[in-house]
């Protein structure tokens, strides 16, 4: 099994080889974004480096004070005592002012990778093809967007540094201790040894957890996203209930990994407390004998238990984030996934020149299947001349949309081509493709903004005249200077919202301003009253005009300006002709013709 791009995402029985290469995307994401902040990295690990150090020479300080100092001063000395006083000093400025820069540092490095992937992410998802999109469900592109990148920014804020300089605080400390008392260094090795036994105990219970604490985290986001998504089916259906219920029980799952996870933390953090604690006492008492003894000054003894001590206080913090690190890694691995995703519709290397198509539109011995297992238009060739009108119909999956969701190219035909004025699709550069082709979808959908910005989707540098003109010319002008801002009223605030028979006149407007050569339209299937349908019959007259038109036809109204219709059934062309000729005939148009001529009576 294949774990490239998306794939296997969902997964959580990868094999050895299936880890090391998801972790080796991660490992090549995360270099790619820390190479351009390179120098600020070395100048934040020498800050961090630095600081550990300037900390770490606090206990030796305090005992060369003791040792060296006091006994000084009581000779009329105070030259030594003085020393370790301005040194104590000095080290803590020294690591106030560069734990400040680091912070400053780092929370700027974080912040630019942040904006670096979360753009990437962004351009990436929209540049992948329909395929892509259909299958991979919004709410999962939510999560890489918000929890997965959220899960990023909080190691990047805190975590890491956190990380580092207590793995650095930890190693400098030891390496103090050894130093100036090898024996309490004995001490701290042995205690390394139950410490590495309950760490290792709570890595193994915490992976887990923390693993299933982030699939039901992603579980709730995506119920959450499909049922606001779904509202008009979650209301029309009365769903509430059942909602309720099943948001309870994700909720109620992430509430108990949660309250495991913390679980997990009473035990080690007082585990934690109780091993140092052991060793601070032993190195106390062992210690204690040996200035008994005159083998050791009183203020290394201090100086050693301060380092023991020292050695544990950082453990805990990074316990808490090492929840946090495996969340970022996640994160990591699933959008280097979404990052190496290809588009399946891919660009021409050497696109031809096509500067004004005529529309003529040729299926070349083409066949389509979205999956290899079924196909879902077997073999065939169809020429639409230029400036045809073509109506095509036939019973719900039959294949219509599919077809002219090749002819936009939305998707690439698994055998044969597709070509435009002669020229096969794959050939063109998107611009000039995107220019050629329009299709207009059912939902026929409007972004925030103005009326008249939404018009202006068909021709980006269109002026104010020309939007009122393809919104006259599609009759949309009257209903639009009707709304409280006329062109300007926004159209998903409160007041300008719209029917939708006029959403489709305007996305009418923005196909009629962005004169393309082919106009694919995939007719709504709501039923619009007698007066809304005139209307946005008379719109789609003129859009047609001039240029060669595919509708997925659903109004028999719709059928009868068409000058051909294509009768599709089981993925094929049964039925081609003219209307007039296939409704004078005995073939399944002329009977689904008779159908919809009854329903009007
Ligand atoms: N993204 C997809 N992945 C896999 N199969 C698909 C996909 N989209 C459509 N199909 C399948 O392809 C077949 C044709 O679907 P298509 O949407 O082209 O039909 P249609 O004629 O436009 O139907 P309708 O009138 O209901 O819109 C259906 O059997 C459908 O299940």
């Amino acid at each position: 099994m294949s774990v490239t791009g998306v794939q296997g995402e969902e997964r959580l029985d990868y094999t050895k080889a299936e880890s090391r290469e998801i972790r080796a995307r991660s490992v090549r994401l995360l270099g790619s974004l820390l190479r351009p902040q390179r120098g600020k990295l070395w100048l934040t690990a020498a800050a961090i480096v630095v600081t550990s150090a300037a900390q770490a020479a606090g206990p030796a300080i305090i005992a060369y004070g003791i040792d060296q100092g006091i006994p000084a001063l009581i000779d009329q000395d105070w030259y030594p005592a003085a020393f370790a006083g301005l040194a104590y000093l000095l080290t803590g400025v020294v690591g106030a002012f560069l734990i400040s820069t680091y912070i400053r540092m780092s929370a700027r490095i974080g912040q630019a990778i942040l904006i670096d992937l979360r753009t990437r992410v962004f351009l990436h998802t929209q540049r992948l093809s329909l395929e892509f999109h259909e299958s991979y469900t919004s709410g999962r592109i939510i999560s890489r967007q918000t929890s997965d990148l959220d899960a990023i920014r909080e190691l990047l804020d805190e975590g890491l540094t956190l990380l580092v300089r207590g793995l650095m605080y930890m190693v400098f400390t030891a390496g103090a201790l050894v130093i100036i008392d090898p024996t309490s260094g004995l001490v701290l090795l042995v205690a390394l040894v139950p410490l590495g036994i309950l760490t290792r105990w709570f890595q193994v219970r915490s992976q887990a957890l923390f693993r299933r604490s982030r699939v039901a985290s992603a579980q709730l986001i995506v119920k959450f996203v499909e049922t606001m998504t779904g509202m008009r089916a979650v209301q029309a259906f009365r769903s509430e209930k059942r909602n309720e219920r099943e948001f309870g029980g994700l909720v109620e799952d992430y509430r108990d990994v949660n309250a495991r996870v913390l679980g997990l933390f009473a035990v080690y953090n007082p585990g934690l407390a109780f091993i140092g604690n052991t060793a601070v006492a032993a190195t106390l008492v062992l210690g204690g004998f040996r200035v008994v003894d005159g083998a050791l000054e009183i203020g290394v003894l201090l100086a050693a238990v301060l380092y023991t001590k020292r050695f544990f206080d950082p453990m805990e913090d990074m316990a808490m984030f090492y929840n946090g690190y495996q969340s970022a890694s996640s994160a990591l691995e699933k959008i280097s996934g979404v990052l190496e995703e290809e588009p399946s519709v891919p660009d021409p290397a050497h696109p031809v020149d096509l500067l004004k198509a005529k529309g003529h539109v040729g299926f070349e011995g083409v066949e389509f299947a979205y999956t290899r297992d079924r196909i879902i238009l077997p073999r065939f060739d169809l020429h639409l001349p230029a400036g045809q009108t073509v109506a095509l119909v036939g019973s719900t999956g039959a294949g219509k949309t599919t077809l002219a969701k090749l002819l936009a190219r939305f998707y690439d035909p698994s055998d044969g081509v597709v070509t435009l004025d002669g020229v096969d699709l794959r050939s063109l550069h998107p611009k000039d493709l995107r220019r050629a082709i329009v299709m207009v979808t059912q939902e026929a959908y409007l972004f925030s903004g103005s009326v008249a910005d939404n018009i202006a989707l068909g021709k980006p540098d269109a002026t104010f005249e020309e939007i009122v003109q393809a919104a006259k010319a599609v009759g949309a002008h009257e209903f639009i200077e009707g709304l409280p801002n006329g062109y300007d009223t926004d159209v998903n605030k409160r007041g300008g919202r719209v029917s939708a028979g006029q959403r489709q006149l305007i996305s009418f407007a923005r196909a009629f301003l962005a004169n393309p050569a082919v106009l694919i339209l995939d007719e709504a299937t709501s039923s619009l009253d007698i007066p809304s349908e005139r209307l946005v019959q008379d719109g789609l007259q003129t859009l047609l005009a001039d240029r060669t038109a595919v509708i997925i036809a659903h109004r028999l109204s719709t059928v009868a300006i068409a000058d051909r219709v294509l009768v599709m059934e089981h993925g094929r062309i049964v039925e081609d002709g003219a209307p007039s000729d296939l409704i004078g005939g005995s073939g399944r148009f002329a009977a689904l013709h008779a159908a919809w001529r009854d329903s009007l009576v």
